[in-house]
């Protein structure tokens, strides 16, 4: 059997400059500036409603700006020649084609070999031929993982891809997310209303409030980072006061700390 491997893809650089964006009176992005360097892992968290979703379509060219633009390596998106792909929620699998099938869609000549690599890459080799309805949850978004790595995107758009999976599948697919993006080293956004888990995986851990950019958090920490470490636990106390608006907790004279835990999937 042929051994096939995929590429690495460098990532791309992008470059928001006075991005807004209104929906008739509503304003949901208000001239928004952000650098993201080629290659970075970015969390994007925020309330319910704040813009995430919409800021991710924006830079995947869904939407299009009310002010301002998107640049990608310096170009604007319409002229960039590169590759961007998106994951949500679900794995948006076509029920009546095989998982390989899936994989492959849209791409013509002998993309199979690749497709049973980028499976194997996401641990689903011995899954090809089944049907998505024979596979879990985390699996079928393990197949809309392969179906993006196999155009070795540049940049990767997560919107909320593990929000309907359970608490250990989630970590599971948090590290082979993080595998994968060191192996590949695709410029990656994910979108997610777990602190936890922007802590866990993003370089810098954004907050989206009233249209704009309210923190903007590096996380030092190496990889694989350790949850509950009081390094770790302090930066996802930091975001989350900011998030729920708490004040900051040098400033709390009492020696309670707030109990934050409970509250991770609050946003
Ligand atoms: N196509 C649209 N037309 C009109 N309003 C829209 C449209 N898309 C989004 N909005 C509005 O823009 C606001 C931001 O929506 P968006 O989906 O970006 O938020 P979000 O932060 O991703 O929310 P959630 O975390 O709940 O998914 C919401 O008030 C939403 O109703």
């Amino acid at each position: 059997m042929t051994q096939t491997t995929v590429t690495p893809s460098a990532g791309v650089a992008l470059t928001l400059r006075n991005l807004s964006k209104r929906f008739g009176d509503q304003t949901v992005l208000q001239a928004l500036d952000l650098d993201i360097r080629a290659g970075e892992f970015v969390a994007v968290v925020g309330r319910s409603g704040c813009g995430k979703s919409t800021l991710l379509r924006l830079i995947a060219g869904l939407e299009s700006a009310s002010t301002g633009d998107v640049r990608a390596d310096g170009s604007p998106l319409d002229t960039g020649h590169f590759d961007t792909r998106l994951m949500f929620q679900d794995a948006r699998l076509l029920p009546w084609k095989s998982v390989l099938q899936n994989v492959g869609l849209g791409l013509s000549g002998a993309w199979q070999d690749k497709a049973r690599a980028v499976l194997a890459e996401v641990g689903l080799a011995e899954h090809a031929h089944k049907w998505p309805s024979q596979l879990s949850g985390g699996q079928r978004q393990r197949v809309a993982l392969a179906r993006a790595l196999i155009h070795e995107p540049q940049l990767l758009l997560l919107d909320e891809p593990l929000g309907a999976l359970d608490a250990l599948t989630r970590i599971e697919m948090q590290q082979l997310i993080e595998r994968l993006w060191q192996q590949h080293r695709f410029t990656v956004l994910l979108v997610t209303h777990d602190v936890e888990e922007a802590v866990a995986l993003g370089d810098r851990v954004l907050l989206i409030e009233e249209g704009r950019v309210g923190l903007d958090l590096p996380v030092p920490l190496p990889r694989s980072r350790v949850r509950g470490s009081a390094g770790f636990a302090a930066l996802e106390e930091r975001v989350l006061s900011r998030v729920l608006a708490l004040p900051d907790r040098e400033a709390i004279p009492e020696p309670e700390p707030v109990a934050l835990g409970a509250l991770r999937w609050a946003l």
